[in-house]
């Protein structure tokens, strides 16, 4: 599968490379968020349309051909700057960052004004897609990672928009099939609750580990 790339940058000047990114990234998300709520005159809001235009222009100026996809550094460090829930660079990202313990991996973040779906309260098709992500990332955790086969989600309340934290852990594997099971919760309590099944393709069991072991990657 194409769209996984080996680099060796000098891993000082990655660290600053990823300053720039997480600052247009943030920058962005932060105009998006703006851009929601903005109650400004028309007369500002045109005059803001037209510095965007002029820095869409600036960005234009030179384009990868592709999707950015999945970059492992000599250093032992990934990009995944497009990625859409981690993604540094994605304005679509909020981006989550996950942190991993001895059985699970966990993240606590913050969603803004352009993740709402009914008033207030996060879309469910983002409370899945925040679900997909730290699943996918407990299989990783696991060293059994997986393409997403089938995801199961219990919306048992609205999730209010604002701090949240997400949650997921390994149930069983069954072959090339690992079973993760995974949570979003605010301080009203357990929001959503998922059920997936991660399942090594068929076209990648026959890679070496180290490059099977990058497959859950996104
Ligand atoms: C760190 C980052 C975390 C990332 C998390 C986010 C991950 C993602 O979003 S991935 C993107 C979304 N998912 C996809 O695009 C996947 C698209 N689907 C596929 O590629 C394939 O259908 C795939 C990989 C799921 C299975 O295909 P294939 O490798 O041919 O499986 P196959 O050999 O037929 O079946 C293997 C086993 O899985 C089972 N299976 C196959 N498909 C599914 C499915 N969709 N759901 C459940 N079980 C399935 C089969 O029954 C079989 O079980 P058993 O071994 O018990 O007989």
């Amino acid at each position: 599968m194409s769209g996984y790339f080996t680099e060796e940058i000098p891993a000082e000047e990655l660290t600053r490379q990823m300053e720039v990114a997480r600052g247009v990234g943030d920058s962005v998300r932060a105009l998006v968020a703006a851009t929601v709520v903005t109650d400004v005159d028309e007369d500002d809001v045109i005059e803001a349309q037209r510095l965007i235009d002029a820095a869409t222009a600036i960005l234009e100026r030179r384009r990868i051909d592709s999707s950015f996809g999945i970059r492992f550094n000599s250093d032992g460090r990934q990009r995944n700057w497009g990625n859409a829930v981690e993604g540094i660079r994605n304005p679509v990202a909020p981006p989550v960052e996950f942190e991993a313990g001895d059985d699970r991996v966990w993240a606590e973040f913050s969603l803004g004004p352009q993740y709402e779906g009914p008033p207030g309260l996060v879309h469910g098709g983002v409370i899945a897609l925040i679900l997909d992500q730290v699943l996918g990332h407990a299989a990783v955790h696991a060293g059994a990672p997986g393409m997403t086969g089938t995801l199961s989600i219990r919306y048992r309340q609205g999730t209010k928009l604002g701090s949240m934290r997400t949650e997921a852990w390994i149930d069983r594997t069954e072959g090339v099939k690992t079973f993760a099971k995974g949570q979003i919760s605010t301080a009203d309590g357990i929001c959503a609750e998922a059920e997936g099944i991660f399942i090594m393709p068929r076209w990648a069991r026959e890679l070496d580990i180290d490059r099977r072991s990058r497959i859950g990657d996104a």
